[in-house]
């Protein structure tokens, strides 16, 4: 189990028709699974493409990113996928839920077409549902749940495989303050029994200063860390 994510001079340039986007220029940084994290900075400044180079889901131009002693950018496509699957949990702010499939079949969903016993996942399913208050709603389709609800449920969906790592893409983005707060006080709970590292990009400044580490990025730069910098340079 990794305790740290290293990234290592980490470029990520878009390619347009015309014009080559810098996204991030050069990050390093080190990310511990002890530490909830939030990410901060205006629109366009880099967190999604910083969380999704983190998360796996893109790579970097150049640079590298380390789960402890394992380089990801050694992992084929497949391995990359199983390396997912096996050690990180996403949500994000549209939840991504998949609308012909119940609540329970929606946190199930990330063992569809792998070989494990159906039982035992549905088993920390429905454990898994029950702990986010979803008892009742197994088999609610998701447009027969309240944006709070569908939240839970992609966070059950995250959860589902034990990860090392929940990294969460604006998921209070569609939820009103009191349920932004409730999810961020789940997150802290979760995050204390199940003993996995966040990292949490948020417009919300008020969630943000809750995390343990604030990290600011502007223009595809780190421009302030608290776990470097004192608070009040920040926000
Ligand atoms: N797939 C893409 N192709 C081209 N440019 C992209 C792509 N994704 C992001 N960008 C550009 O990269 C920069 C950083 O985008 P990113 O989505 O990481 O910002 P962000 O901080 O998450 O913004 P927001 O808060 O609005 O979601 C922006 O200039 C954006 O237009």
């Amino acid at each position: 189990m990794a305790d740290h994510i290293q990234l290592i001079g980490i470029k990520k340039l878009y390619a347009g028709e015309h014009v080559e986007t810098a996204a991030l220029h050069e990050i390093h940084r080190t990310f511990r699974r002890d530490e909830f994290t939030a990410i901060i900075g205006s629109s366009g400044s880099g967190k999604s493409t910083l969380l999704s180079l983190v998360g796996t889901l893109d790579q970097p131009s150049s640079g590298r990113v380390l789960y402890g002693d394992l380089d990801t950018s050694k992992l084929n496509a497949n391995q990359l996928a199983d390396f997912r699957f096996e050690r990180i949990g996403l949500v994000f702010q549209h939840f991504h839920l998949l609308p012909a499939l119940t609540a329970i079949e929606n946190v199930m969903s990330p063992f569809f077409g792998r070989r494990r016993r159906a039982l035992d996942h549905r088993a920390k399913a429905k454990r898994l549902l029950d702990r986010l208050g979803l008892a009742g709603k197994y088999h609610s389709l998701p447009s027969q749940l309240s944006g709070g609800e569908q939240q839970r449920v992609a966070i059950a969906r995250a959860l589902v495989n034990d990860p090392d790592w929940l990294l969460a893409d604006e998921p209070t983005g569609n939820l009103d303050s009191r349920n932004a707060e409730l999810f961020y006080e789940l997150l802290q709970e979760l995050k204390r029994e199940l003993g996995c590292g966040i990292i949490l990009v948020t417009h919300d400044l008020q969630l943000a200063r809750k995390a343990d580490r604030i990290i600011e990025i502007k223009d595809g730069l780190i421009v302030g860390d608290s776990s470097q910098v004192t608070d009040e340079s920040l926000c």
